[in-house]
């Protein structure tokens, strides 16, 4: 098969469940791709092990922290043009994790209503490139809890499994019904991420996927 070659102005974006494998596969892409790499960075977050430890003191801190991460990271990645792999994408804090705590009662309903209107007026920004594609990375809970034990954040492993099989559900509930951009959907039995043939096979289905949104948009005049 001839390999689609991928814009070198594309923005790729990893989404999925903790633990599932998004930072390797990001990683590893942008390697292959010659890209810049846009990273979640867990270790000098001042939240994250407070918020493990008390979700309810700490839900509304840490979602104010993410999205001004995350929104620094979509103006960088504008202000570039392009050529990124990004390790998760900004919808997944308000569609998975705000509002898992806010049906929860671990964000309170005036915390969350103040938290998406900022979302809302961040997004409605020139910044706000919105990924050429989304790789959804799913798999079952059993192989992404021993993916969690295995990469031994103390904080995760502490967690009560019932919130990983929360956060399972609704990723799936809400990749159903996710339309901001492309989807191309990987189940993490069927690659392997050392494997150059396997990365490949992704690479093609990534091109074939931005091929299609592009021509789309042209043919739409947008
Ligand atoms: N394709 C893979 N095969 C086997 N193990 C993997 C694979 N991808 C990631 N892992 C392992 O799973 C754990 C979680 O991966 P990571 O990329 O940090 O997940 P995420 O960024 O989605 O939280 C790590 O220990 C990593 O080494
Ligand atoms: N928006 C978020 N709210 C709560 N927790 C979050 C959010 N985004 C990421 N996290 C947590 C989940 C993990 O413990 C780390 C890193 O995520 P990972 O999926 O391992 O890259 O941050």
């Amino acid at each position: 098969m001839t390999q689609i070659s991928i814009p070198s102005d594309a923005l790729i974006t990893v989404a999925g469940t903790v633990g599932v494998g998004k930072s390797t596969l990001t990683a590893a892409l942008a390697q292959r791709l010659d890209f810049r790499t846009s990273l979640e960075k867990v270790d000098h977050n001042p939240y994250l092990e407070k918020f493990y430890h008390d979700f309810e003191r700490w839900s509304f801190h840490l979602q104010i922290y993410f999205l001004a991460e995350r929104f620094k990271e979509q103006k960088a990645i504008f202000e570039a043009g392009g050529g990124f792999v990004q390790d998760r994408s900004i919808y997944e804090d308000t569609g998975i994790f705000a509002k898992m705590h806010a049906d929860q009662g671990t964000m309170s309903a005036v915390d969350y209503e103040t938290y998406s209107s900022l979302f809302e007026a961040m997004v409605m920004t020139p910044y706000f490139p919105h990924p050429d594609v989304l790789i959804y990375l799913e798999g079952s809970l059993p192989s992404i809890l021993g993916r969690i034990t295995e990469r031994g954040r103390e904080m995760e492993i502490q967690t009560e499994v019932t919130y990983w099989e929360k956060m399972h559900g609704r990723y799936a509930d809400w990749i159903g019904s996710f339309d901001a951009c492309p989807v191309l959907r990987l189940n993490i039995d069927e690659y392997d991420v050392n494997d150059p043939s396997s990365l490949d096979d992704i690479i093609s289905r990534i091109g074939v996927a931005i091929q299609e949104s592009r021509r789309a948009k042209a043919s739409l005049n947008v």
